[in-house]
């Protein structure tokens, strides 16, 4: 089975702020987005990469790659103006023969490679397999009257990616209309009527999306050195 990565940094980080992308920022001494492709690398040598980032940042990511001597092969694709457009858009950059893909975003560097084996092994058995945690806090749900009423945690679950799937399936899936639903992989497969299979992530593996994400970063990347 040929196994494929998309990893989607086509965005802005407008709540990092800050004048430089998020999915650029340095952690541990070398941009978030080197550590994620490496992760995709260490958990299966031979996968496809494919790094979908804004079409003005290509040439800015050219020169990252060339001063940090990064030189893991990967393909540069250019993003939409969503995450459901540039996940569109690496599908369709696909080589023919892959079989299987992981759509991950790319500001999630802590995924553990067991994480990505295991979401390929449940999509290649029944389609999918979708990364998810618990929650370690109470829940709440919010009424139109301005009142609450708890919900019972353990019938969630946090979302996280890699959310991986059979091609065939997610690239027929990804030809429905955006809806504003869309916000991960996972609910536009489930669109087309299919169950999706959810395996085990791990908590570490945070979206960098505020600049506290950024310092907790920091801090996983000290811990593992
Ligand atoms: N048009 C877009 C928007 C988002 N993403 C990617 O989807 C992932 C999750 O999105 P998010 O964390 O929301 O990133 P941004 O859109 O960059 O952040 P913000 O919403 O704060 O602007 C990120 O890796 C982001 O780069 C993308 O590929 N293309
Ligand atoms: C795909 C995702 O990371 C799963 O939790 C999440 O839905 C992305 O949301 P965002 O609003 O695009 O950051």
């Amino acid at each position: 089975m040929k196994k494929a990565a998309i990893l989607v940094a086509g965005g802005r980080g407008t709540r990092m702020g800050g004048p430089v992308s998020k999915q650029y920022l340095p952690i541990g001494g070398k941009p978030v987005l080197m550590h994620t492709l490496e992760v995709f690398h260490e958990a299966d040598p031979s996968m496809e990469l494919i790094l979908v980032l804004p079409s003005d940042d290509f040439d800015f990511w050219e020169n990252l790659c060339r001063n940090f001597s990064f030189n893991l092969s990967h393909q540069v694709v250019a993003g939409g103006n969503s995450r459901f457009q540039s996940v569109r858009n690496g599908l369709l950059a696909l080589s023919h023969d892959v079989d299987l893909v992981a759509i991950h975003d790319g500001v999630r560097p802590f995924v553990k490679k067991e994480v990505i084996q295991e979401s390929f092994a449940q999509a290649q058995a029944t389609g999918s397999g979708v990364a998810v945690v618990s929650l370690k806090d109470s829940l709440r749900m919010l009424t139109d009257d301005g009142k609450s009423f708890s919900k019972e945690r353990q019938d969630y679950r946090l979302v996280q990616t890699p959310q991986t799937f059979q091609v065939e399936k997610i690239k027929k899936a990804f030809q429905s209309e955006e809806i504003p639903q869309f916000t991960d992989d996972a609910t536009v497969y489930e669109y087309q009527g299919w169950q999706v299979t959810l395996i085990s992530g791990n908590p570490e593996n945070i979206k960098i999306t505020t600049p506290e994400d950024l310092e907790y970063a920091d801090y996983l990347i000290s811990k593992r050195k």
